[in-house]
């Protein structure tokens, strides 16, 4: 990566900071090379810069023009105004990613001016451990040396897919929240080892190990899952019922309904903003 490359971050809330972190701690960037902004929390600004040695500043002193790449990482609700905000203070050199759910390349590119590059990024906060599965979709502006730029960036917090944007609202539903999925899960884990007299910590050690294996069997071996889960399967064993008592409770209607949630949040979001602005 150029070391003459700057990022500036707008918000420097949780997706930001596992960002950063993946981004710094893996050498991809020098912290001289990141600055994060807020609009008013100055102690979140502080509190980066000293664990990540990057620069935090105020939202109104951020010298737009310094930047190759803004990344736009605050809520969505607040997109509207802060693309309007950089509008006039960026060139059509510099390009803006944005990780906010819902907002699409063409929102983007109808409150920037014309020929701007945007590219829209879906991250997750596993980022924080290199371990995100992050997907991007160029706008129409983008060159192929910026595509190539975002790749190159976010592969320092994990996997990169290229996809078409009429799949990243489901790919937020999977991947941007799936993290909190297999949270819960983890939760539900803890609570019955407790309520079954396993000491809290242990069974999350435990829960989680069999989490990593699990997925480590699924990225490097080559049976599918559903192969993987029949090895795990005994005719009348512990499994069966295991399984059995989660389809009786619903597990892979759960698992639909929360994916499809998602998606469906994403799309209103986009929906929701579209209104606003005809208004
Ligand atoms: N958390 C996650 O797992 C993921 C989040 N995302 C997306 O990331 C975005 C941020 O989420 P998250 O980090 O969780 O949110 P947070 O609330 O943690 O952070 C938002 C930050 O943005 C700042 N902010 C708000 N408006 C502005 C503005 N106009 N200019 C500068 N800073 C601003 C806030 O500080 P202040 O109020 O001081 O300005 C705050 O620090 C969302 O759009 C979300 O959809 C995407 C993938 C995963
Ligand atoms: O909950 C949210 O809206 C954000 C987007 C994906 C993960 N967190």
């Amino acid at each position: 990566m150029a070391n003459d490359l700057r990022v500036a971050f707008i918000g420097a809330g949780n997706m930001a900071e596992a960002m950063i972190s993946g981004i710094v701690k893996t050498g991809t960037l020098e912290p001289r090379q990141v600055t994060a902004t807020n609009r008013s929390n100055a102690d979140r600004l502080l509190e980066l810069h000293n664990e990540y040695g990057i620069q935090g500043i105020m939202r109104d002193k951020l010298q737009l023009s310094s930047y190759d790449v803004i990344f736009l990482a605050m809520k969505p609700k607040d997109a509207e105004s802060s693309l309007l905000s950089i509008k006039d203070h960026i060139r059509p050199d510099q390009v803006v990613m944005s990780v906010l759910a819902g907002i699409s390349t063409e929102f983007m590119e109808e409150h920037l001016n014309d020929g701007q590059q945007v590219i829209r990024v879906m991250p997750n906060t596993s980022s924080m451990l290199r371990e995100s599965a992050t997907a991007i979709s160029p706008g129409q502006n983008v060159t192929m040396k910026n595509v190539k730029l975002a790749k190159s960036l976010l592969s320092s917090i994990g996997e990169v897919y290229v996809i078409e944007e009429d799949q990243m609202d489901l790919f937020t539903g999977i991947a941007g929240s799936g993290p909190a999925y297999f949270y819960y899960l983890m939760e539900h884990i803890e609570k019955t080892a407790h309520e079954n007299g396993m000491d809290v910590q242990q069974a999350r050690e435990i829960g989680a190990q069999t989490i990593l294996g699990a997925a480590k069997m699924m990225i490097e071996r080559e049976e599918t899952p559903t192969e993987l889960r029949q090895n795990v399967t005994s005719p009348n064993g512990t499994t069966a019922a295991g399984l059995d008592a989660l389809n009786e409770n619903g597990g892979g209607t759960a698992i639909k309904a929360a994916i499809e949630g998602a998606m469906n949040r994403s799309k209103e979001i986009t929906e929701q903003l579209a209104k606003v602005t005809v208004q």
